[in-house]
C-alpha cells in the first residue's frame, strides 16, 4: 500500500467516523427539541396549577400545595436540556473532573490522550471539509424539520386518534426535491379518497400552515396512501434563465419537467400588474417569430413590449395602425380560407404565407383605444369621408376563424374579467390559458374556468413574479416557474422581416387554386388573392338592387374595415361603381368569376 493510499484510507475512516458523530449529534438534538416542544406546555400547566394551589393554601400546609410543587418539579425534570446546554454542562463537568484528577495521571496516559485529541481534531476537520463539499444532499428547512418530526410514526400514532385519523399510520417520511413524501398505512375503514377528504385533520396534526400545498394519492400498494407536502419546488436549483438552448416556457415545480406551449393555439395570458406576463410571454414570442414559416404581429398600445420586438415582428402601436393591421389580417384570413383546398381543414404554413401569431398586449386598453377611431374611407367620385372604426370586429373574427387559416390570436390582459379585460366574443375561443398571479378567485375562474377553485387551479394564491398555472386540457394544476428572458436578450435576437400583406406573394406560391376575377376592359382585375373582395362583389352582384356599404357588413359577415377595403379595391378596379346616392352596384355582364 502506497503512502497516499494509506492516507486516503485513513481519511475515509475519519470522514465516516465524523459523519457518524454528526449524525448522532443531529438525531439527539432533534430528539431533545421534540421532547422539549412536547413537554414544555406541561411545565406551564404545572406552574399554573401551583399558582392556583398557592392562592388556596398560602401557608403550604395542605397536600394540594405539596402535590402541585412535586408535579412542577417532575414536569421540569422531564424537559431535557437543549443539546448545546447539555454539551456545555458535560464539558464543564469533564473539565472540573480533569482539574482534580489530571495531576495524578501518568505521562503515558498523557501521550495517548494527546494522540486521541489530535485524531479527533483531524476527524473533525475532515468532516467539515466533506460536509462543505457535499452540496447535492437535501438539507431540511426549519419548517421541513418540524413536519418530518411530526410525520414520524410515533408522533402520528400518539395524535392520530384525537385528530380523527385513528386507523392510519405513517411510514418513514422522505425529503425529496419536490417536498416531503410519506406513505400512510390505512386500515379497512380508510381509503386514499377518504384520507384526501380529511386533509384538514392532517394539517392540524402536522401543524402545517394553511397555504402549504398538500396532496394525497393512492399508494403504490393496496392499503397505502401517499401523502405529499409541497414544501419546495422541483425547479429549485435549476437555472431558469432563457437561452436559445433552453427554450421551454418554464419548469413544472412538481415534476421538474420542462413545460412548453406549442404554436397554433388561441392563447390567453393573464395576471395582475407585475405578475410577470411580459416576461412569461417572451419565450413564446420568440418561438412565434422564429423559423421561416412563422411570423409575429404585436398590437401594443403601451409601446413598451412591442418596441423590443420590432426588428422581428410587425408592431402596431397606434389605434390607426391597429385598424390597418387587423384589416390586413382579416383579409389575409378570409383569403386563405377561400382558397383552402377541398378536404383540407387548416392552412399549411409556407415561408411565403406563414403561420401568423397575433399578440394583443393589454387587451383592455386596445379595446378602449382602438374603438371609434376616426378613419378616412372612399365616398365615391374621388371624395373621402371620415368614419369611426373599431378593431374589435376584426379581432373577433380572427379569434373565431383564424385557427384554420393559421392565424392565431393571443390575448394578454391584467384585467381578467369578461368584457372589461377579455371581450365576451373572444373569451369562449380561448384554447390554452396561462394564468400568472391574479387578484381574486373570481379572476382565476374567468381565466381558468368556472371549476378552477374546486379543482385546485388557485391562481389567486400564486407567488409573484414568474409563477404560472397553464390550463390546456392536459396539464394538472402544478405551478410552473417561468424562464426569465431579459429585454437585452430580446433586443439582441437576429432580425426577421416583419409580416405584411403587401409583401405576401400570390396564391400560387402557396400551392392553392387561384381565384381570378376577369374584366374585359382594364383596369378590370380585382386583387386575385382577396377573398374579402370576392365576397363583397358576390354580395353586390346577387343583390336585387344597389346595396349600401353598411348593408354589406351584414350580407358578408365581414367587419366594417374589411368591407371598406374591399369596396375601395372593387371600385378602383371598376368591378363596382357607386351610384349618386352612394349605393354600390356591380358592372355586371362583362365580368366572370372563375375559381
Ligand atoms: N420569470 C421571472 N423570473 C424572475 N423575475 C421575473 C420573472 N417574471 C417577471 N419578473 C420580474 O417581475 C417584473 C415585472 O414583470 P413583467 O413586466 O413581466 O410583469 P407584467 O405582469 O407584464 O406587468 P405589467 O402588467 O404591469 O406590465 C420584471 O421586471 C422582473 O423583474
Amino acid at each position: 500500500m502506497s503512502q497516499s493510499q494509506v492516507w486516503r484510507t485513513h481519511r475515509q475512516y475519519a470522514a465516516t467516523a465524523a459523519r457518524f458523530t454528526a449524525d448522532r449529534w443531529r438525531k439527539e438534538a432533534e430528539r431533545r427539541s421534540a421532547l422539549r416542544a412536547e413537554r414544555k406546555p406541561l411545565v406551564r400547566d404545572a406552574r399554573r396549577a401551583l399558582a392556583t394551589a398557592r392562592a388556596v393554601d398560602p401557608e403550604g400546609v395542605t397536600s394540594l400545595r405539596h402535590r402541585a410543587e412535586r408535579e412542577l418539579r417532575t414536569a421540569k425534570r422531564r424537559v431535557p436540556d437543549p443539546m448545546w446546554l447539555f454539551a456545555s454542562k458535560t464539558a464543564a463537568a469533564l473539565g472540573a473532573a480533569g482539574y482534580v484528577w489530571l495531576p495524578q495521571v501518568s505521562v503515558r496516559v498523557w501521550v495517548w490522550s494527546a494522540v486521541a485529541v489530535v485524531a479527533a481534531v483531524t476527524a473533525f476537520a475532515v468532516w467539515v471539509a466533506v460536509r462543505e463539499r457535499d452540496t447535492t444532499g437535501l438539507k431540511p428547512t426549519a419548517e421541513e424539520s418540524a413536519l418530518l418530526k411530526r410525520l414520524q410514526p410515533q408522533h402520528w400514532r400518539d395524535h392520530a386518534e384525537q385528530r380523527g385519523l385513528a386507523g392510519t399510520l405513517t411510514g418513514r417520511p422522505r425529503l425529496t426535491e419536490a417536498g416531503i413524501v410519506c406513505a400512510v398505512r390505512l386500515d379497512g375503514t380508510w381509503t386514499a379518497t377518504k384520507l384526501r377528504g380529511a386533509e384538514d385533520h392532517i394539517r392540524n396534526l402536522l401543524g402545517a400552515r394553511t397555504s402549504l400545498r398538500m396532496q394525497v394519492k393512492a399508494g403504490k400498494q393496496g392499503g397505502w396512501a401517499e401523502l405529499i407536502l409541497r414544501t419546495r419546488s422541483a425547479a429549485d436549483g435549476d437555472d431558469l434563465t432563457w437561452t436559445p438552448e433552453r427554450r421551454s416556457l418554464g419548469i413544472d415545480t412538481v415534476t421538474g419537467e420542462q413545460v412548453t406551449v406549442p404554436l397554433g393555439e388561441r392563447l390567453l395570458i393573464a395576471g395582475r400588474s407585475g405578475a410577470g406576463k411580459s416576461v412569461a410571454s417572451r419565450p413564446l414570442l420568440y418561438d412565434a417569430s422564429e423559423g421561416a414559416t412563422n411570423a409575429l404581429v404585436i398590437i401594443d398600445l403601451k409601446r413598451v413590449e412591442g418596441r423590443l420586438w420590432d426588428h422581428r415582428a410587425r408592431v402596431a402601436s397606434t389605434p390607426h395602425e391597429v385598424i390597418d393591421v387587423t384589416d390586413e389580417l382579416e383579409t389575409e384570413m378570409l383569403d386563405r380560407l377561400s382558397i383552402l383546398p377541398k378536404g383540407q381543414d387548416t392552412w399549411t404554413p409556407t415561408p411565403d404565407r406563414p403561420r401568423i401569431t397575433v399578440v394583443v398586449d393589454e387587451g383592455a386598453e386596445v379595446m378602449t383605444a382602438a374603438d371609434g377611431v376616426p378613419y378616412e374611407v372612399e365616398a365615391g367620385e374621388g371624395k373621402t369621408r371620415t368614419v369611426k372604426r373599431s378593431a374589435l370586429p376584426a379581432l373577433e373574427s380572427l379569434a373565431r376563424m383564424g385557427r384554420a387559416a393559421c392565424i392565431d390570436l393571443w390575448w394578454m390582459t391584467q384585467k381578467p374579467t369578461i368584457n372589461d379585460g377579455i371581450p365576451k366574443q373572444i373569451a369562449p375561443q380561448i384554447g390554452v390559458s396561462i394564468c400568472l398571479a391574479v387578484r381574486t378567485p373570481a379572476e382565476a375562474r374567468v381565466v381558468l374556468g368556472e371549476d378552477a377553485q374546486a379543482k385546485g387551479w388557485n391562481a389567486d394564491e400564486l407567488p409573484v413574479p414568474g409563477v404560472a398555472l397553464i390550463r390546456d386540457g392536459k396539464r394538472k394544476p402544478d405551478p410552473v416557474k417561468v424562464r426569465y428572458m431579459d429585454k437585452s436578450v430580446v433586443i439582441a435576437l437576429p432580425d426577421r422581416t416583419p409580416w405584411s400583406r403587401s409583401t405576401a406573394p400570390t396564391v400560387e406560391a402557396a400551392g392553392a387554386p387561384t381565384l381570378t376575377l376577369v374584366k374585359d376592359t382594364a383596369p378590370a382585375t380585382v386583387p386575385a388573392t382577396d377573398g374579402a373582395a370576392a365576397r363583397v362583389l358576390k354580395a353586390i352582384e346577387t343583390a336585387d338592387e344597389p346595396v349600401r356599404q353598411k348593408d354589406l357588413v351584414t350580407l358578408t359577415g365581414l367587419s366594417k374595415g374589411a368591407v371598406s377595403k374591399a369596396v375601395k379595391a372593387l371600385t378602383a378596379s371598376g368591378a363596382v361603381v357607386r351610384t349618386r346616392d352612394g349605393s354600390l352596384t356591380a358592372t355586371r355582364g362583362d365580368e366572370s368569376a372563375a375559381a
